[in-house]
């Protein structure tokens, strides 16, 4: 185990941290309900059907003989979004809610992922098993995704180019087309305009289900009932559901009427459907709860020879009566005064709302106390002593090895945010004075030309007072970018840096005005 791993632990979180305190922005687009739509409450759209139609229109552009597009972001191209296959405001509106999230740790591709993920797990679905890494396209995909009115032999062909036989293709449309319909705006051949007042797009459901993930779709097929537009649409040419799901003579939609079959068979093709990436992106192991995490951990530099130790950590599903905070000193050893117990405010509980786990799964979030540490004998390490309610004791130490943590370089409290000269952040930083830097500099996050995060770097310039106090010099530099930024120090033989989050996360970095 590694730690901190920031790509990981982000993304780790954006799964898990659905509801409660520190929750991440994706489940709001789900929030108070599936039904919810950002722009436009009566439209009777849902930003769930978006999102899960903005992963699979974005996926759809693969070719499995080159194995090129697939999951990689393409879709935030303008040249693309205004292909007719991709109608409609779904991937812009989807976008909105995810573009805001991506830093260099976390991909547009991976938000893409993840937001079909959340809406799917949240609004009834099954769990996704869920790996990171997608890469960001440079440019935009060849077309490839299909459209109701071309035949189903086409479909066939079109599906496995996109690395599905006919089986699955039934299956993933089915999945699908569980949540959400068709509008009369994107396709007024298909679906007459509406006069309801709570449906203005005229969306007409695929089941009478739409804002469920669940089989209806396939029984009401099956039975007859369906008002699928798709299927029984007046416009017999646009009725690619109907040919894509007879096509084996409703073999697989039978079985899909099972509802434990289609849980199953969803959850399978649709994270295959995400981790299909184009050739060299190499997808992470599946992301499972972490299920002791240091979040947020860092050093500050509070003047006077001191340094505070601030953090929380997040605890899974069990309500530890204990934690103990430990900690080493730069030289190694454990002094007697070197632990401090955790705080627990009831309130500072999260919910990770995953399918099929009980509905009491709770998680519980211990903050560090105030924690000065002498800077004369900074730290290296930490680990926690926990004991359970039962009384039995356990030490989290990521198995032995410890949480390491520099005292090299951290921020100072004197960092202030200005609006004088446009809005800026005047960072002061301590850097140990032993360490003889090579070079100090920061790393912020910039978008190329084609909206991908870069880091971009900014050299600092020593001060002209290098006065040390208890071993530190301070550090000035003003950032006008400082969503998400890192503090580094390269010496002969290491780097040594500290980051603070976007201003999206839970951990964005606050900072009080300047004087
Ligand atoms: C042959 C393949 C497919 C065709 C021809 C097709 C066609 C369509 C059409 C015409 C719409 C209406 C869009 C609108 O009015 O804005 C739609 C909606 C939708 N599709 Fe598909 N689709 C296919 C496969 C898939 C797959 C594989 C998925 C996901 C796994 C998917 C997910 C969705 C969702 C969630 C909606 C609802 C959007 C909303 O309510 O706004 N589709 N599809």
């Amino acid at each position: 185990a590694r730690w901190p791993n920031p790509h990981i632990d982000e993304l780790e979180s954006n799964l898990y941290d659905r509801r409660g305190y520190n929750a991440r922005t994706l489940p709001i687009g789900m929030a108070p309900n599936c039904d919810r739509f950002l722009f436009g409450p009566n439209t009777g759209r849902s930003n769930a059907a978006d999102w899960i139609r903005a992963a699979y229109h974005d996926m759809a552009t693969y070719n499995i003989a080159d194995r090129s597009g697939g999951l990689d972001a393409s879709i935030r191209f303008e040249s693309e979004q205004t292909r007719p296959e991709n109608v409609g405001d779904a991937f812009k509106n989807t976008l909105t809610f995810i573009t805001p999230l991506v830093h260099r740790h976390f991909s547009l591709a991976d938000g893409l992922a993840l937001a079909m993920v959340t809406a799917v797990e949240i609004c009834g679905g099954p769990k996704i098993p869920f790996r990171g890494g997608r890469v960001d396209a440079l440019k935009p995909n060849s077309p490839g995704v299909p459209e109701p009115q071309q035949t189903v032999e086409e479909h066939i062909a079109s599906f496995a180019r996109q690395g599905f036989s006919k089986k699955e293709m039934i299956g993933l449309v089915a999945c699908g087309h569980s949540i959400g319909g068709v509008q009369h705006e994107a396709f007024p051949d298909v679906v007459p305009p509406s006069d309801d007042p709570q449906n203005t797009s005229g969306n007409s459901k695929f089941d009478s289900t739409g804002t469920l993930f669940d089989n209806r779709i396939a029984t009401e097929y099956l039975d007859g009932t369906t008002t699928n537009p798709l299927v029984v649409g007046h416009n017999s040419t646009m009725n690619s559901d109907l040919r894509i799901f007879s096509s084996d003579r409703n073999v697989t939609m039978r079985n899909l009427a099972n509802p434990a079959a289609f849980r199953s068979t969803c959850s399978e093709l649709l994270a295959r459907m995400i981790d299909t990436v184009p050739r060299g992106v190499v997808l992470t192991d599946i992301i499972h709860p972490i299920k002791f995490k240091p979040v947020g951990v860092h050093l500050v530099w509070v003047g006077g020879g001191k340094i505070a130790l601030k953090g929380e950590v997040r605890v899974w599903n069990s309500e530890p009566s204990k934690v103990v905070l430990n900690w080493k000193a730069r030289d190694g050893r454990h002094a007697s005064g070197n632990s401090a117990t955790l705080l627990h405010d009831l309130t500072h509980i999260s919910y990770p709302v995953i399918p099929d786990t009980p509905s009491d799964l709770v998680n519980r979030w211990f903050s560090f106390p105030e924690t000065l540490l002498n800077a004369n004998h900074g730290i290296s390490n930490f680990w926690f002593d926990v004991t359970n309610a039962e009384g039995s004791k356990k030490v989290e130490n990521l198995g032995g090895a410890g949480y390491n943590l520099q005292d090299v370089i951290m921020i100072s409290n004197t960092t202030c945010l200005s609006f004088t000269n446009g809005t800026h952040l005047d960072v002061e930083f301590a850097v140990r004075e032993t360490i003889k830097p090579t070079r100090v500099y920061t790393k912020i996050d910039i978008s190329d030309d084609t909206g991908r995060p870069i880091i971009h770097t900014i050299d600092i310039t020593p001060p002209s007072d290098s006065t040390a106090v208890a071993g530190y010099i301070l550090w000035h530099v003003t950032l006008t970018q400082f969503d998400h930024f890192t503090l580094v120090v390269d010496t002969d033989l290491r780097t040594f840096e500290t980051t603070f989050f976007s201003a999206n996360s839970p951990f964005g970095y606050s900072s009080p005005m300047c004087p």
